[in-house]
């Protein structure tokens, strides 16, 4: 077997071992913004969740001197709609003090990006500072993920639910219709990642749920490809953390005339 066909496995394992040994921290004050509301009312063609991501397991090591908070004011700058800070330690070298770091000194909501498999991890996520929490259709039996969405809202946190394939989503739509449902280009046990699957997919959307297509979009012609298909918001790691500016990242994505150096 190929050694990545496993890695998804194995962060789960990870997963629950991190939950067994988990010490709730103290609530951190800092203000909700939501995350639904940004996303709804974006001035661009497609709103942008800009992407705090260090390293990834299909990438390895993507930028090399990281400071989480410097990177979100560079997008804030660059004026995207809401972030997605990684707190996965071990596979993507995030850390849930950067989401904290980053809602004490950035003022766009911020999605809380790891894998969540339990209840009490929906209540760290709350207490971090997180506004919304993501939750993977591939991970997650369809009632569980109810459940963490349910207890999700009575916290005050919005929920990116991702799925991968349409039968993922058919079979958590028999249960829930989240208010926002992104399709993750890339499949998580292959790292294959094409946009076409958000094309696939997007007849399957229910048309009151906020459409995200999340991986693998790294220039302009993909924001038009995605459009087109019918999402409404883009999730963009990769093409904006590898560029040395942040902020002109994203003017370069969105083909604007950026001045920033
Ligand atoms: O770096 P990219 O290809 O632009 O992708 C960003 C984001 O979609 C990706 O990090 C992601 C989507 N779903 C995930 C689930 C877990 C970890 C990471 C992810």
């Amino acid at each position: 077997m190929k050694r990545w066909l496993i890695v998804l496995n194995k962060i789960i394992e990870t997963k629950k071992q991190e939950v067994a040994n988990l010490v709730l921290p103290d609530p951190v004050q800092v203000e909700k913004v939501s995350f639904l509301e940004a996303l709804a009312n974006s001035n661009r063609m497609l709103s942008l969740i800009a992407e705090v991501k260090k390293a990834s397991p299909s990438k390895g090591l993507i930028q090399r001197n990281f400071n989480p908070v410097t990177i979100a004011k560079a997008y804030e700058a660059g004026k995207a709609d809401a972030l997605s800070v990684l707190t996965d330690e071990q596979y993507f070298m995030g850390h849930r003090a950067y989401l904290t770091e980053i809602k004490q000194n950035v003022n766009l909501p911020v999605l809380r990006k790891d894998f969540i498999i339990d209840e009490l991890q929906v209540e760290e996520s709350a207490r971090i500072g997180a506004d919304a929490i993501l939750l993977i259709g591939e991970v997650l039996e369809p009632v569980h993920l109810k459940e963490l969405y349910e207890q999700a809202g009575e916290l005050g946190l919005d929920c990116l639910v991702e799925v991968h394939s349409a039968e993922t989503l058919e079979q958590i739509l028999r249960v829930l219709t989240p208010q926002i449902i992104g399709v993750n280009n890339r499949n998580l046990r292959t790292f294959e990642t094409s946009i076409t699957q958000t094309k696939d997919i997007a007849p399957l959307i229910p048309k009151d749920s906020l459409f995200v297509s999340e991986s693998g979009i790294y220039e302009y012609k993909d924001l038009t490809y995605v459009k087109e298909a019918g999402a409404k918001a883009v999730l963009v790691g990769e093409s904006l953390m590898k560029q040395d500016n942040q902020q002109a990242a994203i003017g370069n994505l969105f083909g604007e005339t950026s001045h920033a150096h």
